[in-house]
């Protein structure tokens, strides 16, 4: 299991092409790298100086308690949020640097997505598409396909004020996928889904990363990223506790929820303490 450096600030390294491939000289190439990455809010660090390299074709879950720092990470690693310090890369370009080459090569599904609320599904995609230079014929296309197998067809002349959050999600996702990234990121992509809907937004995932397509998304949910990933990053307290690939981290551990829940020092006895007033014995 790979455990967390930090970087010295100010030294970041450059990206170093095949030589810095996150498995090794004969693995993939990382298809993203992060160095020394800072984020302070006022005293506190949300992130606080992570290294990272994720290996390119595979399903990724960043995992961490409530306010480790994961939507602050991805956040920066996408181009939404300036980090304090530290670089990014992905597929080899540095995202601050150069935002416009990366931001053609990454599909985002923030948290709290924001929508053009006053289109339709089918304009949003169009929309959407257009912005992405792609050509018009091919927006619609690829929108008409996006939108019948994620289920969205008969609700494509719907506004998407009027999408419930499932819905949301799923066009939130098409739009992502219109342009056919290299790199995928979700911020809790199934939060508020439907097992339903959860398992054809899993089914258009897996298909993603069996072409080649890299997913990285974050969730708390730890029966999810075990059944979903083949390679995890664990955060606490803006730091990263450990990563690699799922059965390295999970290690001895029955489950990947065990391993979480001993790595981020989570108090498994006593939640109750100190509640002796709640509950009906005492009314
Ligand atoms: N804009 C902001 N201003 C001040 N503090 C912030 C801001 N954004 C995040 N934080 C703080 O940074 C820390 C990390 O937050 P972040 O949202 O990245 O965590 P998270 O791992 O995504 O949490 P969750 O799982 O609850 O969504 C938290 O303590 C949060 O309160």
């Amino acid at each position: 299991m790979g455990q967390s450096q930090e970087t010295p600030r100010g030294g970041p390294e450059p990206y170093y092409g095949r030589a810095a491939e996150a498995g090794g000289a004969d693995g993939p190439p990382a298809a993203v790298r992060v160095r020394g990455l800072w984020k302070r809010f006022g005293e506190q660090a949300a992130v606080a100086g992570i290294d990272l390299d994720l290996p390119s074709g595979r399903f990724i879950g960043l995992v961490g308690p409530n306010g480790a720092g994961k939507t602050t990470t991805l956040s920066m690693v996408t181009g939404l949020l300036r980090p304090d310090d530290g670089l990014v890369w992905i597929g080899g370009r540095d995202v601050w640097k150069d935002p416009v080459a990366v931001k053609s090569r990454i599909g985002v599904l923030p948290e709290g997505l924001r929508l053009f609320e006053r289109l339709s599904g089918r304009e949003l995609l169009a929309y959407t598409g257009r912005l992405r230079g792609l050509p018009g014929e091919e927006v619609d296309k690829r929108a008409a396909q996006l939108m019948d197998v994620l289920d969205l067809t008969a609700a494509r002349h719907k506004l998407v004020v009027d999408y419930s959050t499932g819905m949301r999600k799923k066009v939130g996702l098409a739009a992502a996928l219109l342009h056919n990234p290299e790199v995928l990121f979700l911020d809790e992509p199934f939060e508020g889904v439907d097992p339903v809907s959860a398992q054809v937004i899993r089914g258009v995932l897996e298909r993603y990363t069996a072409s080649g397509g890299t997913v990285v998304f974050s969730s708390h949910v730890m029966e999810l990223v075990e059944s979903l990933c083949d390679w995890v990053a664990v955060m606490a307290a803006g730091r990263i506790v450990a990563h690699g690939p799922l059965a390295e981290v999970r290690g001895a551990a029955p489950t990947l929820q065990d391993a979480f829940l001993s790595l981020v020092g989570a108090r498994r006895s006593g939640a109750g303490d100190g509640l002796d007033w709640l509950g009906g014995s005492t009314r």
